[in-house]
């Protein structure tokens, strides 16, 4: 691996009364595609708005070029375009007045034809100047991820479940986009429950359940089972 841009240090995580991991490291070099995998309710989301500084972990930093992301704060907003659930898409701006807003919130250069260029790669060229709030999920969801056509520079892409809502020429087209921006260096951190279909990438996976006390308890149990077994053993 190149020198790791992208550091998670023994990060720890409650929700509620739960802990759902604790210890979680990893690092990441660039030019790679982390997959963030696992069963529903393990943590994936939760992870990535720790990776995001949305959320403060209960232990463990997160490090961007070496710095803790809160301390570098702009620094590493600069370099981090996240698409969470909700989209961010605003229903009462146009669709192309969404890419406009979202480039000056971004501190992107606005091009207006690389946007159109965006709104085509989308499949959206028909709905320029229709008000978000009148398309249906899967095209709000295009609407957001359009955004990305218009981030090559920005160095990290942290993305919750890009794929859902997209038809298969939309998941092809994601994908190959994807996998051109971690060919160019980038590093592309995202949810999936299904395999990433990006060719040539350097993938990483990452399981939060494994850093489950609950998983280390089952476990620990499953060795305390089979010492147990060898002392019946032994005793017999
Ligand atoms: N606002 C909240 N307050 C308390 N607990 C929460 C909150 N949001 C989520 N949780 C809990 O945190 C756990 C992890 O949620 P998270 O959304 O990170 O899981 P996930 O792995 O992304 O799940 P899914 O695959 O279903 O999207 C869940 O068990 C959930 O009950």
């Amino acid at each position: 691996m190149t020198d790791p841009i992208l550091e998670v240090r023994n990060l720890t995580c409650e929700r509620g009364e739960r802990t759902l991991f604790q210890g979680l490291t990893f690092a990441v070099g660039e030019g790679t595609l982390v997959r963030i995998a696992g069963s529903n309710g393990a943590g994936k989301t939760t992870l990535l708005r720790l990776m995001t500084g949305l959320m403060r972990p209960v232990e463990g930093e997160v490090l961007w070029r070496g710095v803790p992301i809160a301390k570098a704060a702009q620094d590493f907003w600069r370099e981090l375009c996240y698409i969470g659930h909700r989209n961010g898409v605003k229903d009462d701006l146009s669709v192309i007045e969404n890419l406009r807003i979202n480039a000056r919130i971004a501190s992107l250069p606005y091009d207006e034809e690389k946007a159109l260029e965006a709104l085509h790669a989308v499949g959206l060229s028909d709905y320029v100047d229709v008000p978000a709030g009148q398309l249906s999920q899967g095209q709000r969801r295009r609407v957001a991820l359009a955004r990305l056509w218009l981030s090559r520079s920005v160095a990290l892409w942290v993305l919750d479940e890009p794929f859902t809502a997209l038809d298969v020429k939309g998941v092809a087209r994601l994908a190959d986009l994807i996998g051109a921006h971690v060919k160019e260096g980038g590093i592309v951190m995202l949810v999936t429950h299904q395999e990433v279909p990006v060719e040539g990438a350097s993938l990483m996976v990452v399981e939060p359940e494994r850093w489950s006390p609950l998983r280390r308890t089952a476990e620990e149990r499953a060795l305390a089972d089979s010492d147990a077994r060898e002392a019946e053993n032994e005793a017999h």
